[in-house]
């Protein structure tokens, strides 16, 4: 079903999920109008770099766009950026900007994603001394903040992925770097102990300190240097603090309309709300996994390309069910974790060390593998990701044995 050259589709949100959308709508044959608003001004770009090689160079953020800006254009996909929708009203299918402005729609799609968490710290406003790091602009504030060339006193709160990409960043800069987890470990959210003390490790051994357990209280500012106080009595003083607890979804406007919410914009296998005409994509999801068996909120670039490419589809009448498999990257120094599949649940794991560089860990539940790890270990990951689509039964025994080089049919047979 190829909708006519009246119709408009309207887009909220326009990074990963919202890009992706777009074009992939106009390769189904949508005719009609794309409208991508988003209240960030900058043409989209890719968010992964963000912590990493947007930080650490003097190259702008137009040397990481997601699409050329002609090809917007090429593909008559109109861009409203710098504004945010502030209401829509679902009876007459209409938007309205912040701008005064109002759009109607006939089929909207949610692709408002999540925003940096800000903790109910006392003391801790956002003042230039203090930043995030979530959008193009974070960054420009960091980089304002702390200069590329100067060794500053960092003070990171939050040991996840954000908090270590960040420090392997400002490291490498030269920076005195400090990060403050509240919880017994970093990375406790998101992956198993043995992860937890390889990333502890790696970071210690690049001079970084980790402090796990520190809960931060306050922040005071003592002339040009802020001094964070934690539940411990702890004390550290720094230059520049950076914050990376955590997102929240953006999903405030799908509620006021009356979307089904629960963790997230709840969506079925056609990333379609509870209403027919809206659709929602990427991290603001939240979506049945069949590999999984269970609904799951994915923070992660995969997701926001492979769920738009869904959506897309059902726009346009082919209604493929999303059933990828979620995978996730993250680069620090020189290790590169490559993530397959999702660990939660797992109830038995080891640990593959083929050497000081290459390793893995690989995650079951009742025998059945769910997830792979892989450190600067593409092998393993290419076999993880395999095994996980087919639903292979792996041989732990051949597994185990690192006189045994890790393949596909070794451990599948
Ligand atoms: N490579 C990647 O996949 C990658 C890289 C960067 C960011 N991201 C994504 O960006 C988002 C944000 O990342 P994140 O690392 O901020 O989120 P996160 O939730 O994964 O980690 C936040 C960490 O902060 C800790 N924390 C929370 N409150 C705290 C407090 N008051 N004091 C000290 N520690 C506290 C938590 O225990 C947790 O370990 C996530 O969606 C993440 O998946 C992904």
């Amino acid at each position: 079903m190829i909708e006519s050259k009246e119709q408009t589709c309207v887009v909220i949100g326009a990074s990963h999920a919202g890009v992706n959308f777009a074009f992939s709508l106009r390769k189904e044959g949508w005719q009609g109008k794309i409208i991508l608003f988003d209240a960030d001004p900058h043409l989209p770009y890719h968010r992964p770099p963000l912590s990493k090689a947007f930080l650490t160079s003097e190259a702008g953020i137009a040397n990481y766009l997601l699409k050329p800006e002609q090809s917007y254009q090429n593909e008559s996909i109109e861009l409203q950026l710098g504004k945010s929708v502030t209401s829509i009203n679902r009876d007459l299918k209409v938007i309205s900007l912040s701008d005064g402005h109002i759009q109607s729609y006939d089929k909207l799609v949610f692709a408002t994603g999540a925003r940096a968490l800000v903790p109910n710290i006392v003391g801790l406003s956002a003042g230039a001394h203090v930043c995030y790091l979530r959008t193009a602009a974070d960054v420009l504030k960091i980089k304002e903040a702390y200069g590329l060339s100067k060794s500053k006193k960092v003070l990171i709160i939050g040991g996840g992925y954000i908090g270590l990409e960040i420090a392997a960043s400002l490291k490498k800069l030269g920076a005195s770097v400090v990060i403050l987890e509240r919880e017994r470990r970093i990375l406790s959210r998101v992956t198993s102990p043995e992860m937890s003390a390889y990333f502890y490790n790696l970071h210690t051994q690049n001079g970084v300190e980790v402090y796990a357990n520190k809960q931060v209280v306050s922040v005071e500012t003592l002339e040009e240097t802020k001094q964070v106080t934690c539940q411990d009595g702890s004390e550290y003083l720094a230059d520049l603090i950076i914050v990376g607890v955590g997102v929240r979804v953006n999903f405030e406007l799908a509620e006021s309309i009356g979307l089904e919410i629960e963790n997230g914009i709840k969506v079925n296998e056609f990333a379609q709300t509870s209403d027919s005409d809206i659709y929602a994509t990427g991290d603001c999801t939240n979506h049945f996994n069949p590999h999984y068996g269970r609904y799951v909120r994915l923070e992660s670039v995969q997701n926001a390309v492979d769920q738009g490419k869904v959506a897309a589809a059902a726009i346009s009448g082919k209604w493929q069910a999303y059933d990828s498999i979620p995978w996730f990257w993250s680069d620090q120094y020189d290790t590169k974790l490559q993530i397959v599949g999702l660990a939660d649940g797992y109830d038995d794991l080891i640990m593959r060390e083929d050497d000081n560089q290459k390793r893995s860990v690989w995650y079951f539940k009742a025998e059945k593998l769910l997830s792979v790890d892989a450190i600067n270990n593409a092998k393993a990951y290419v076999i993880g990701t395999k095994v996980i689509k087919e639903n292979k039964h792996i041989n732990k025994n051949v597994l185990s044995d690192i006189s045994i080089p890790l393949n596909y049919d070794l451990l599948t047979s």
